[in-house]
């Protein structure tokens, strides 16, 4: 069964919003882990318009689950990802502009880029993901620069699935069994949802990890906006 990695990307959001530190983020991991996630993901961006920096180095101290972080490896992120060491690095081939993560890597194109920054994390002990559409090429070039797992990118997956479901999982069960024969591990994340996700896991056998952070988010202040609004009138009563 592939484990469940909630990325807390949206608390930060919210809490930048306000300038104060309501919700707590490290309390919100806290909590995720004990209601039963089993990694907490990050992505720090470089504007830190949702977690910042200093977010990954106290996240490290406290997660006791897998802290994964998910970024572009500038050199920023290089040194705070070298500093945190956490559980798993996920390349992202993201602009620093970009409003959310919109493309996998071309690890043909960037073969020798990726290959030196997978040694580099590697050396300091930390598993290494490489965020790939769903293409079997793309998948085989992954291969070559040594990297443990892919990421792959599931956003046209959860766009199709409502209309076609079938045909929106298919390059995904090609990619997967590619990246089985040589040897990666799989991850896959991006619009994941209580919606698409059984599908996606049942069909996708050798899953490792996903991480959701917008739609579960979402859906949490959906399903939980009945209890609290109760709560509130209670205290009116
Ligand atoms: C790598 C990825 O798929 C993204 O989903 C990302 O981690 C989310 O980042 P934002 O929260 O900034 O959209
Ligand atoms: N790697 C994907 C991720 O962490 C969460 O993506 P999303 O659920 O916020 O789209």
């Amino acid at each position: 069964m592939a484990i469940l990695s909630v990325n807390i990307n949206k608390i930060a959001t919210l809490r930048n919003s306000r300038g104060g530190n309501v919700p707590d983020l490290l309390q919100v991991a806290m909590d995720l882990e004990r209601f039963g996630a089993q990694g907490i993901t990050i992505h720090p961006r470089p504007d830190e318009r949702h977690i910042k920096y200093q977010d990954a180095r106290d996240l490290k101290k406290i997660v006791t689950t897998e802290l994964n972080i998910e970024g572009n490896p500038i050199d920023s992120f290089v040194k705070l990802v070298d500093e945190v060491r956490p559980a798993q690095v996920t390349l992202v081939p993201d602009a620093p502009d970009a409003i959310t993560s919109n493309a996998g890597w071309d690890t043909i194109k960037h073969a020798d880029f990726l290959k030196d920054m997978v040694a580099h994390f590697k050396s300091n002990g930390i598993r290494t993901s490489i965020f790939v559409d769903p293409v079997e090429k793309m998948v085989e070039a992954a291969a070559q620069t040594g990297v443990d797992r892919i990421e792959l990118y599931t956003e046209d997956y959860a766009r199709q699935y409502s209309t076609d479901k079938e045909k929106a999982i298919a390059p995904y069960i090609k990619a997967a069994q590619v990246a089985t024969q040589v040897g990666l591990g799989i991850n896959a994340g991006h619009d994941l949802s209580l919606e698409n996700l059984k599908y996606f896991s049942e069909q996708i056998v050798d899953l490792k990890e996903v991480s959701i952070g917008h739609a579960l988010i979402s859906e949490s202040l959906y399903l939980g906006l009945e209890n609290v609004v109760n709560m509130y009138k209670h205290r009116l009563a």
